[in-house]
């Protein structure tokens, strides 16, 4: 489609000079008839035909680009929203918790919304400058001194508009992380997910007084520039029309001199006219050209970010059967901007078959052993053997398919019950009957019957017929998610937290039966649903502190037995 609109707009780019010039001769030849009477107007009326059919091709090539271009617009629109989710997905999560990241992210997706005309523009560009190599051809022709003087008249104008256009762009780049602010807040004052506590907490005040001052700053710094472009634009648009008017003079003066025919007048004088608003259309896409490259380069940037995560280069299948279980080796951790270690000097081995509960106050590292474990990150210091082997050197896809986590901050996607729970193995997304036992295997299965939709029934509240669910029963869909794939080793980050005290029992009594011989994490505050686990690892500022199981950490007498101690006490 590409090619087929820039031949289009070729032999559109020669229609403006062919058109003129069978005007000239139209023009000669009424002077002749004009003048003589007894010839023959045959040609005369061929000619006006001629110039019929060009401006009937013309107005239909027009119409045909336009066309070519809007289509072709929205298909790269498509494309590089796809190329880059593609490429986000193969991206490790640190590099979204990372600033610097977001802003590339975030101006390599405004590519996809303010450039998809680029391409057309560049296209109408070429076209543009197609006709007045044609129409300069003319002028040349006549005169060459005319050309040159045409192009001193507009050089000024394109430096003037490259040097705004740099400074332009480094300004917008500048503005990117206030740009994302703006956003934030404005997703803040207008969205079903925050509505609920801006009003509860009064802030819609606080966020439009943000929102306010963000923009108020852009605008005074945009408006700076765009009056200094605007000043400068005229000045060089001037010293333009000097340039164009000189030429002029000069051919009506060779036409009062009788040097030209009125019909080549009319043609060089068509010319001179097409010129001018061609050139002041170049120069406007110029600016919009050049400045869509620039911005370019940061679409590239953003498909130049690797992921830090290395894949094998002979990956290993993930065991069939966990033999030795996971051992860690003076494990550390520290995320990217941190100064604290969040994981550090651990070391224990988790045995096949095994239920270890992870225990520790918040922020104690437990999410972020379970990261370390699911290769969400890799250690940065010590290592994760699987029975014997570096963690690094299975094949992450298969290890992940091995390893289940359900997250303490899963996702609440907004689409129907099955798709929901499908998520944890979407591969089985059309897989009614495992999707039905999983969701009986986390108790979802009686909020299904409810619903009025079944299975099938809309989540969530932003799409028409959605269902909200409570906290709890959001937490028994996603819990299903783990039953969906047979993993070998389960993790649960506080699943439970949201569920009531029968649900959470009877959640746990069937996790226990349905994990049976399989490894299992259960990251829990809840001392009820710890004590259950066969070992209790107890997590304090990112190190292992006590290990082994309940009755025997209560006998220990240390931190476990403390902490246990002052939940009991609040049940007396
Ligand atoms: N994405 C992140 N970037 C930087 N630091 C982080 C990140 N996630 C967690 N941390 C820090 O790492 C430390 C451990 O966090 P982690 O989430 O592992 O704690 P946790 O024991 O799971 O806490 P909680 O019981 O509150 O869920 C915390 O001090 C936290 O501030």
């Amino acid at each position: 489609m590409t090619i087929v609109s820039f031949v289009l707009r070729i032999i559109r780019s020669a229609m403006p000079v062919a058109l003129l010039y069978v005007g000239k001769l139209i023009i000669d030849d009424v002077i002749i008839l004009s003048h003589n009477h007894a010839a023959q107007t045959y040609h005369l009326w061929q000619l006006v035909g001629l110039e019929f059919v060009l401006a009937i091709l013309t107005d239909g090539l027009s119409r045909a680009i336009t066309l070519m271009d809007s289509l072709l617009g929205d298909l790269f629109s498509n494309h590089t929203s796809v190329r880059i989710m593609s490429h986000a997905a193969m991206l490790d999560l640190d590099q979204f918790e990372d600033a610097v990241f977001y802003d590339k992210l975030e101006r390599a997706r405004q590519q996809t919304v303010g450039r998809t005309i680029l391409l057309s523009q560049i296209m109408s560009q070429i076209q543009d400058l197609i006709t007045m190599a044609f129409l300069a051809a003319g002028l040349m022709a006549f005169n060459p001194w005319l050309i040159i003087m045409l192009l001193f008249a507009i050089i000024p104008a394109f430096l003037g508009e490259s040097y705004f256009n740099d400074r332009s762009y480094l300004l917008t780049r500048g503005q990117t992380p206030e740009r994302r602010e703006l956003d934030y807040v404005r997703y803040l004052g207008a969205s079903d997910e925050t509505a609920k506590e801006i009003k509860i907490f009064d802030l819609s005040g606080f966020i439009i007084d943000r929102f306010k001052q963000l923009s108020a700053r852009f605008y005074k710094d945009n408006k700076r520039l765009s009056i200094q472009r605007s000043l400068w634009g005229t000045f060089f648009a001037m010293l333009g029309s000097v340039g164009y008017y000189a030429a002029y003079v000069f051919i009506i003066v060779g036409a009062i001199e009788g040097k030209v025919s009125i019909g080549q007048l009319a043609f060089l004088a068509g010319s001179f006219r097409q010129l001018r608003s061609l050139l002041e259309g170049i120069l406007t896409r110029f600016t919009s050209v050049s400045q869509g490259a620039i911005y370019l380069s940061d679409f590239f940037d953003f498909f130049e970010i690797r992921p830090k995560i290395k894949l094998a280069a002979k990956p290993l299948p993930f065991p069939k059967v966990i033999q030795q279980g996971f051992v860690f080796e003076d494990v550390g951790f520290k995320y990217v901007n941190a100064e604290r270690w969040a994981n550090r000097h651990l070391n224990f081995t988790l045995y096949p078959g095994e239920k270890l509960a992870l225990v520790g106050e918040n922020g104690a590292g437990k999410t972020t052993l379970v990261k370390l474990l699911s290769r969400l990150y890799d250690p940065t210091e010590g290592r994760i053997l699987l029975d014997g082997v570096d963690l690094r050197e299975y094949d992450l896809t298969d290890l992940r398919l091995n390893v289940g986590v359900i997250f303490q901050d899963y996702l609440r996607y907004q689409m129907t019950f099955a798709q929901n729970i499908a998520a944890g193995n979407i591969n089985q997304l059309h897989n009614d009957a495992l999707i039905k036992q999983s969701a009986k295997q986390s108790l979802a299965d009686l909020l299904a019957a409810k619903l009025p939709g079944g299975y099938n029934q809309q989540l969530g509240k932003r799409f028409a017929d959605g269902v909200e669910l409570s906290g709890g029963e959001w937490q028994k869909v996603a819990l299903a998610r783990a039953y969906m794939r047979d993993a070998q080793l389960l993790i649960l980050d506080e699943p439970t937290s949201a569920l009531d005290a029968r649900a959470e029992y009877e959640v746990f009594q069937r996790f226990a039966d349905l994990t049976k011989g399989k490894s299992a994490i259960l990251i829990s505050h809840r001392f009820s649903t710890v004590r259950m686990a066969d070992r209790i690892l107890v997590l304090e500022k990112g190190e292992l502190k006590e290990i082994g199981s309940h009755e025997e950490l209560l006998i220990k007498g240390g931190i476990y037995a403390e902490l246990f101690d002052l939940q009991a006490m609040g049940y007396r």
